[in-house]
């Protein structure tokens, strides 16, 4: 990529919001010592045009054939022997003099298992991670500014928050104060960096609540710490200065390994909140005016750290032996990195070394091996994001458009079962956070970060609005105004991603993704596709739905895409052409049968919580519902099982009417 001259490029290069590198973890001492070629084996080539001082890199795989793009870009890449410490000074330290002139700072470690994302933040005794040497330099700054330091801890599971240092407390709440700033977490004051390790690294990993269930399930969880600077004395949060936050996401796995139920739920509550920040991290880039921050807890924590003035490194942690998943991490990091110029902090700068392309592996016959044996569709589909339904009519729908587009239908099932004993751990589902996120914050977002660009660049806050601002086709629902957000632009891929589980297509944020290549435009593709989706759950019977071979290759993602509905109706198991009439009566009688079904499958399923936002269902009465499905795993199989808990047929059909009304509304 041609370096920037311009003082305009050079502006830009200065504004951009997020930066995207990847590092490359060092063998461990066991993968060294393996028999095995393959753990010792390095698979990645980097190209820095101009060494150190490069304002990209090129990663591609020693081994071409294994995968279909053949590079990703990326802001740089930091190799097996750049450590921590070399890290901390080319990135983490410009960054830190900006907290203390209120510019939040946000760094983030993703990738696969075990591509060493703890050890990049947290490090070890003898090498601490950036965390660890942030909070040195933060602390010492604070000293210098008489400013003090506090500090929050906490995880985030199966997309809900607890707060390591207070862990008694539940599930906390992720709530926004009149000032549009996160509140939940408690802060703990830091005064040295021997107290912060003892604070982070000497306390049980888990909060009290997961304690409990530890024992009995994996543990795949991220990790986040927020460092807040203040004035000395300052009584509140509203006081603080600037945040430095850091997060060790759980390792992403493609979730076809998923080994049991419970595995499956992880798989995708991890991956539902990658494709989240995916999704934020486009949109910040891009300047739009909604950032789609609700769509995860972890961007919803981060959001106001990220807004305004903020910025956000993505770290995409790599393994130094082949992975299939982290050949998908990389092709999200640099999809995270296009259309946007590169941004070079001072610091990488001033270490220019001699351009060097970098080969890292000169055992490519081992490599083919391992790829041949493990290559995949690559990554051309992404899930945007997918979001928790309240209501009972978005439960069963997700459910069924799931079970008919996924071959993975029982799993699911399995893991809906781990999901709600999960439920039933946790006291605090009725802590209901605010649902919608008012047009007001996107505007605040909006205009905070366009205050400061226009400030300190004015030569492209006036470029940048021009070009990037949204394609806006507002509509109204439920009274509030939605914006139609900019759809992403993919770079060398083709197909589109879209969410089976939990995602309402009418309500929902619009968040999409298009081709590069001129294809249609995004905004009817959708539009199609909503229908078609859409189609596919009212008709779910009657309609012919060619489902993928079973011994189909596997797509590295976790989303099946739904398969295109045909026109046809099925007469003694054979699909024949039908008349409109013929079909839109099928798609009614399907619709009904898929309705009942998802009510019957709702009641087998629901948490106590969950089942009494159903109306006719009080406390008694789910109490009871959970009793029986102790008996019996799936205690309703009809409508007629429903006399089991007082609930006659009329009551049963009011409640479908409803339901169905409120399709329309
Ligand atoms: N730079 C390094 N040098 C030596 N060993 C390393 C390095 N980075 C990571 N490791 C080792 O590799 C293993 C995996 O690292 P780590 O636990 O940080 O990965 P992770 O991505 O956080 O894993 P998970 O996905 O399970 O959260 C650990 O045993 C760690 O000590």
């Amino acid at each position: 990529m041609a370096t920037p001259t311009t003082p305009r490029a050079k502006l830009m290069n200065q504004g951009r919001k997020v930066r995207v590198v990847a590092k490359i973890r060092s063998f461990s001492d066991l993968e060294v010592g393996s028999t095995s070629e393959a753990a010792a084996t390095p698979w990645i080539l980097v190209h820095k045009a101009k060494g150190d001082a490069s304002e990209s890199v090129t990663i591609s795989l020693a081994d071409k054939s294994a995968s279909r793009k053949e590079s990703w870009e990326l802001d740089y890449c930091y190799e097996e022997n750049e450590d921590n410490e070399f890290f901390f000074k080319r990135e983490i330290e410009p960054l830190i003099s900006g907290v203390f002139y209120g510019h939040h700072a946000t760094v983030i470690a993703y990738g696969a298992r075990g591509s060493g994302k703890t050890y990049v933040i947290q490090g070890s005794e003898e090498k601490p991670g950036l965390a660890v040497l942030a909070i040195a330099e933060l602390l010492s700054k604070a000293n210098e500014n008489g400013k003090s330091v506090t500090i929050s801890f906490y995880e985030i599971l199966h997309d809900r928050v607890y707060d390591l240092l207070d862990p008694k407390q539940l599930e906390v709440p992720i709530l926004l104060d009149a000032q549009g700033k996160i509140k939940g977490l408690s802060q703990v004051p830091v005064k040295s960096t021997a107290e912060f390790k003892k604070l982070i690294l000497g306390r049980p990993s888990y909060s009290q609540p997961l304690q409990k269930i530890g024992a009995e399930f994996p543990h795949r969880r991220h990790k986040g710490l927020t460092v807040h600077v203040s004035p000395n004395g300052a009584k509140s949060d509203t006081d603080c200065v600037g945040k430095m936050n850091f997060v060790d996401m759980a390792g992403y796995e493609d979730r076809r390994k998923s080994t049991d139920g419970f595995n499956l739920v992880e798989n995708n509550k991890i991956n539902k909140a990658l494709y989240a920040l995916q999704s934020v991290v486009y949109s910040l880039n891009h300047n739009e005016s909604h950032v789609p921050y609700r769509d995860s807890k972890l961007t919803h924590l981060l959001r106001d750290s990220l807004g305004g003035s903020g910025r956000l490194l993505m770290i995409n942690c790599l393994n130094p032996s082949f992975c299939q998943d982290s050949i998908y991490m990389l092709s999200l990091a640099s999809r995270a990195c296009q259309g946007v110029s590169r941004a070079v902090p001072e610091s990488i700068k001033k270490t220019n070394h001699s351009a060097r392309p970098t080969i890292l592996s000169s055992q490519k016959s081992q490599l083919r091996r391992n790829v041949s044996g493990n290559t995949t569709k690559t990554g051309s589909r992404v899930r945007l994001y997918e979001k928790k339904s309240n209501s009972m009519v978005s439960t069963i729908k997700a459910r069924k458009l799931f079970d008919e587009a996924s071959h993975l239908a029982k799993p699911e099932k399995m893991s809906e079962k781990a999901s709600s004993s999960l439920d039933n751990v946790s006291t605090t589902e009725a802590l209901i956070e605010e649902e919608e996120k008012l047009p007001d914050d996107a505007q605040k977002d909006a205009e905070s970060a366009s205050t400061w660009e226009k400030e300190a660049f004015p030569l492209l806050a006036s470029d940048t609005q021009k070009s990037s601002t949204p394609h806006k086709d507002s509509s109204v629902h439920g009274g509030k105004d939605y914006e139609e957000v900019t759809p992403i632009i993919m770079h060398g891929t083709t197909a589109f991603g879209f969410v089976g589980e939990g995602h309402n297509l009418d309500k929902e944020n619009h968040s999409s993704l298009i081709n590069e290549d001129g294809s249609p435009p995004i905004s009817s593709q959708l539009q199609e596709l909503s229908n078609k989706l859409k189609q596919l759950y009212y008709s779910s019977t009657p309609l012919c739905i060619e489902m993928p071979a079973k011994n189909d290759a596997p797509t590295p993602l976790d989303i099946v895409e739904p398969q295109t509905p045909e026109r046809s109706v099925k007469v003694d198991g054979k699909c024949e052409v039908a008349s409109p009439w013929e079909r839109f009566s099928a798609c009614s009688a399907g619709m009904k049968k898929s309705l009942v079904q998802g009510y019957v499958n709702f009641l087998n399923s629901a948490s106590k919580e969950e089942l009494k936002k159903l109306k006719g269902i009080g406390e008694k009465r789910a109490t009871y519902i959970l009793q029986l499905r102790e008996k019996s795993p799936e205690p309703f199989k009809s409508v007629d099982d429903l006399k089991d808990i007082g609930l006659s047929a009329k009551q049963v059909k009011e409640m479908m009417k409803k339901e169905v009304g409120d399709l329309f509304n």
